[in-house]
């Protein structure tokens, strides 16, 4: 029974990552801009800039009200941060895809996508990932907790006291599980799958740079922080 149930805790620990999750939603207006008109290469690489560089001081708002992170060896937060940004980006991107829109929004916003200047060989890998979460249909909570845990992954590179990172990522987990369970109690399969798409955000992790450096424009220009992050220039 105790199994199931979400304590006391767990809801009040919950609340403090959704709140602040939602505190930083990216306000919605990629898609608003996205549906106005089809941009050039150009103009599409700089709003993904825009995006990108806002995206990262989000997260990092939402890291550190994550309860514990700040205790951790400030170089191990440095490098989860680092570590976790791109797939928080493409995890922010497919919410916002997933995102109940007017008909045919999302048609002409994926149209918009394919046609942004991303190289085509990155396009199947994006969008089965888009689709992927699409089809989960994930609540806030999860939404929050999920990026929650992706920035807590212990293996990420650098990162020396890998036990302390599983210590925060576990109740994560635990919390996760129960939230998975409650909304989705006719898929018993539910949390595992959704942890299986932590693996697939791993591959998209993979091709980002050459999805930046194949954007059909040429000398693209990168902020100071998406140096950081993009491991570009
Ligand atoms: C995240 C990401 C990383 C790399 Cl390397 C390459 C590409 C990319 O995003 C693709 C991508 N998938 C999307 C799905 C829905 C959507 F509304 C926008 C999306 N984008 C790009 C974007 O603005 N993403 C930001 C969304 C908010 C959080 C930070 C990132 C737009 C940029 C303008 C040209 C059309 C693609």
């Amino acid at each position: 029974k105790e199994k199931a149930e979400i304590t006391k805790e767990q809801q009040a620990f919950m609340k403090v990552i959704v709140d602040s999750y939602n505190r930083h939603q990216i306000p919605q207006d990629v898609t608003k801009k996205l549906l106005q008109e089809q941009y050039s290469a150009e103009e599409n690489f700089i709003l993904l800039t825009e995006m990108a560089t806002s995206q990262v001081q989000v997260l990092v708002e939402f890291t550190k009200n994550i309860p514990g992170f700040l205790s951790l060896d400030h170089e191990d937060q440095i490098a989860l941060l680092k570590g976790s940004a791109v797939e928080a980006m493409f995890l922010r991107s497919a919410q916002v895809l997933s995102t109940k829109m007017p008909n045919g929004h999302t048609e002409v916003l994926e149209e918009r996508i394919r046609n942004s200047g991303i190289s085509e060989e990155f396009m199947t890998p994006m969008f089965n990932f888009y689709k992927s979460i699409g089809k989960l249909h994930m609540v806030q909570e999860e939404q929050a907790l999920l990026t929650a845990v992706t920035i807590l992954t212990p293996d990420r590179p650098f990162v020396k006291d890998h036990p302390a990172v599983e210590r925060l990522q576990e109740p994560m987990l635990e919390v996760l599980r129960k939230l998975c369970a409650l909304h989705h109690p006719r898929e018993p399969q539910y949390f595992a799958r959704l942890l299986g798409r932590l693996t697939e955000l791993r591959t998209l992790n993979h091709y980002h740079t050459e999805m930046l450096t194949s954007w059909r424009m040429n000398d693209q220009k990168f902020t100071p922080l998406l140096c950081e992050i993009w491991d570009v220039q």
